[in-house]
């Protein structure tokens, strides 16, 4: 899988690479350079000119030597140093005094020609160094890159668009919008997350020389971007004399009058996702409404009428016997009793369990009841529920979205699926993943009501968390993104997901 690293967590491997490894650091930087000038030249149209604007620091470094390299290769090139000259890196201005050696100097950034279509920018102002908002000539700078792209030419920003913050992928204002990033060595969040991910364009990521092994040396929280090796190597296989006990039985706690369709879409998600056998508990008026969505679904009544509380525990009880996962939440009639109702099943269960919807928002009265669970137990919050969950505001849970995962997950030992644009998956050992797979087309009712029923038919299957969480998230995303080819973004709806997961399981069988 793929590291993702935070700025101090690249100097750290830069710092090993060199120190154990005997990599020249100007090595580095020739090959980030020349991996630079090989994207822009990709971009370009014929004659194109290529206009490389570069900062004071290592960024502008690696803007250097791409600029020589395109001149190398006979392209037309204009170069301008922005800023203070006489701040630059040793390394960078090694790479100024190589570059003069072509026969090309750098000119005021104010005096450049202008760019157009067929023209590249290249944008090595600022990368994982940068501090603070762009003032002055760089801000001055940044805005005419962005004329430049208005114009027509293309834009390839080394390592991260100037004005991106690496870290947090929050931009300040102003920002580079690029339509190539290349990232150095490894992928930064500023590449995987939102709004961040979207200003970066198409990402390559490149090899510089700093090895695999680099990432030994580095501290802190461990980021990782899910593959989908990864997901689909965690498939159980069907062997051929196996039968529907082999694949676990998924209870499904779900559905209310007015919602029995989000029970519905948890089963059948579920059945979709190679679970055995499927039963959903609900209240008695519901469960007809619930079971004539498909013949696959099996159902309990759960005795008792209105919100969900502690005298259903009995019932509860009863129908998770022979069960090998339980899902529960997606429209569940909620009362005062119900987080209560929770914490003492998940105290009395050892199989799975995978918290979604309103069963989220009862536990948010009270997180203490996770605390008595048995099980592993899985949460899937979207950004509004995890904000309950936090008793914070949406936007505080979007803007921090990493650490109140990870936060979540290691204060409540439990796994965390923070749903939205790149979902992120959170394990209470401290290691996050940013899931790639999805697409806005999936912001419509009932899409996490399927994912909650893949979960569970994972778990049911024996995958353990948090990688049934990964895999599950993976291949709904990827059900999304292959489904939108077919309904647009603005057609798909959450039953399309059902038939996207059998071509995601039909592309993973092969
Ligand atoms: N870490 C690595 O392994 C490698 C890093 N390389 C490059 O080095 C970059 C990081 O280099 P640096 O640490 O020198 O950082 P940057 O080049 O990103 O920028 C840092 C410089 O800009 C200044 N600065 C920051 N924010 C500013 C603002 N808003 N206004 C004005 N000045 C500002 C800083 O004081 C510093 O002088 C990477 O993004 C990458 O492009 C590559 O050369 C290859 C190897
Ligand atoms: N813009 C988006 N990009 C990628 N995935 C999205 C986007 N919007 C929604 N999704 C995905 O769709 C699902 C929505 O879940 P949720 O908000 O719980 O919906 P519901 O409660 O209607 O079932 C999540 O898996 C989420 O990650
Ligand atoms: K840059």
């Amino acid at each position: 899988m793929q590291r993702v690293l935070t700025a101090v967590q690249m100097r750290e491997a830069e710092k090993a690479a060199q120190e154990q490894h005997g990599m020249p650091s100007g090595l580095l930087m020739e090959n980030a350079g020349r991996a630079l000038a090989e994207a822009a030249r990709s971009l370009a149209g014929p004659g194109g000119r290529f206009t490389v604007l570069c900062g004071p620091g290592n960024n502008g470094g690696d803007g250097l030597v791409a600029a020589r390299f395109l001149l190398e290769g006979g392209a037309r090139v204009v170069v301008s140093l922005v800023g203070d000259t006489g701040k630059l890196t040793p390394e960078a201005k090694r790479n100024l005094q190589a570059l003069e050696g072509f026969g090309e100097s750098p000119r005021a950034f104010e005096v450049l020609p202008e760019a157009g279509p067929g023209d590249v920018v290249v944008d090595a102002l600022f990368g994982t160094g940068l501090k603070r908002a762009p003032e002055g000539v760089f801000a001055d700078a940044i805005g005419t890159v962005a004329r430049w792209r208005r114009a027509g030419a293309k834009v390839v920003a080394a390592d991260v668009p100037s004005g991106l913050q690496s870290d947090t992928a929050e931009p300040f204002t102003p920002c580079v919008e690029a339509d190539v990033t290349v990232a150095f060595g490894f992928v930064k969040p500023a590449h995987e997350l939102e709004p961040g991910a979207s200003l970066c364009g198409d990402v390559r990521r490149v090899d510089i020389g700093l090895g695999g092994e680099s990432t030994r040396a580095v501290s802190g929280a461990e980021l990782f971007r899910v593959e989908e090796k990864d997901a689909r190597d965690a498939l159980p296989k069907r062997r051929a004399d196996s039968h529907k006990g082999t694949y676990g039985h998924v209870l499904v706690v779900a559905g209310s009058p007015g919602k029995t369709g989000a029970a519905a879409m948890v089963a059948l998600a579920a059945l979709r996702s190679g679970a055995g056998l499927v039963t959903v508990a609900t209240r008695a008026e519901a469960l007809p409404w619930v079971m004539a969505h498909s013949p696959e679904i099996m159902g309990v009544a759960l005795p008792g009428e209105g919100p969900l509380g502690k005298g259903d525990l009995e019932a509860l009880k009863a129908a998770l016997e022979g069960k090998d996962a339980l899902v529960m939440g997606p429209g569940i009639p909620r009362g005062p009793e119900t987080g209560a109702l929770i914490g003492d099943l998940l105290a009395s269960m050892e199989v799975p369990a995978v918290l979604d919807a309103d069963a989220l928002n009862a536990v948010a009265e009270d997180l203490k009841v996770l605390r008595q669970a048995k099980g592993p137990v899985l949460l899937t919050p979207h950004p509004g529920e995890m904000a309950r969950l936090w008793g914070r505001t949406t936007k505080d849970v979007q803007a921090h979205r990493v650490g109140v995962a990870l936060n979540m997950a290691t204060s409540l030992n439990v796994t965390v699926v923070l749903k939205g644009s790149r979902t992120l998956i959170a394990e209470a050992g401290g290691r996050v993943y940013i899931n790639p797979t999805g697409n806005a087309g999936m912001a419509t009712g009932g899409t996490g009501d399927v994912l909650s029923g893949v979960c569970g038919a994972l778990l049911a299957q024996g995958i353990p968390l948090p990688r049934a969480a990964r895999t599950a998230v993976y291949a709904h995303g990827l059900a999304g993104d292959l489904m939108a080819q077919q309904r647009g973004l603005m057609g798909l709806i959450a039953t399309d997901l059902l038939v996207g997961l059998g071509h995601v399981w039909t592309r993973w069988e092969r």
